[in-house]
């Protein structure tokens, strides 16, 4: 199917970056600065409610990704509304917010939604990353990086090289599952 190149949409600068590192030439994209307006609810419907939005406004095919951080003793909360707490109460905060639980597990879950043009149903990939809750260690580049430790890893995401936690995060994995869906799909863009 031919269509205009793919737009990656999102208002977050770190994301777009990581996307680019992650994707490389594997899929040619352009990228496009929106806030999208975002539902309130589980993370896929999220995701593929900011697709269709998005393909709307592109009016072509697009990418989208919704980011989540949950934690286990809170049912996963604050899972997609973490960029309002990280705002508010920052790490420590969201710290302070386990303190009356022993278990501190947490894991990092990336919706990319993928829309072919607008009207068109999008699929999604998820990428999950499990790990826990510390306090901050390491430069404070990116949003809770500092403050997730994924399994089997003694530092948190932002104290690893880059390529670490390209190769191991959530978006990482979703993208994993983008890639193989473009693989297999054989799309043609423009
Ligand atoms: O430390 C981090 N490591 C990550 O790997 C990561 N990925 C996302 N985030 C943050 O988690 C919230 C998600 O909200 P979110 O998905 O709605 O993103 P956003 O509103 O910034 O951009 P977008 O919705 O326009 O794409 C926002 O505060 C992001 O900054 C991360 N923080
Ligand atoms: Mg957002």
């Amino acid at each position: 199917m031919a269509s205009k190149s793919v737009t990656f949409v999102t208002g977050n600068a770190k994301k777009l970056e990581e996307v680019r590192a992650i994707l490389g030439t594997s899929i040619p994209f352009d990228s496009l600065n929106l806030d999208l307006p975002e539902l309130q609810g589980e993370p896929e419907a999220i995701s593929k409610e900011k697709a269709r939005f998005a393909a709307i406004q592109v009016n072509g095919p697009v990418l989208v990704e919704d980011t989540c951080l949950c934690f286990n003793a809170l049912q996963g909360l604050p899972g997609p509304y973490i960029k309002w707490f990280m705002e508010k109460i920052g790490h420590e905060g969201l710290n302070n917010l386990l303190m009356a639980y022993e278990d501190k597990s947490a894991y990092a879950l990336c919706t990319f939604s993928f829309a072919i043009g607008p009207n068109v149903q999008p699929i999604t990939f998820v990428g999950k990353t499990l790990g826990k809750i510390v306090p901050a260690r390491g430069p404070n580049h990116f949003g809770w990086d500092a403050i997730f430790q994924p399994d089997g890893y003694e530092q948190t995401y932002t104290e690893m090289p880059k390529e670490v936690k390209n190769k191991i995060s959530h978006r990482s994995r979703a993208l994993a599952m983008v890639k193989s869906h473009f693989a297999d799909a054989q799309y043609t863009f423009l």
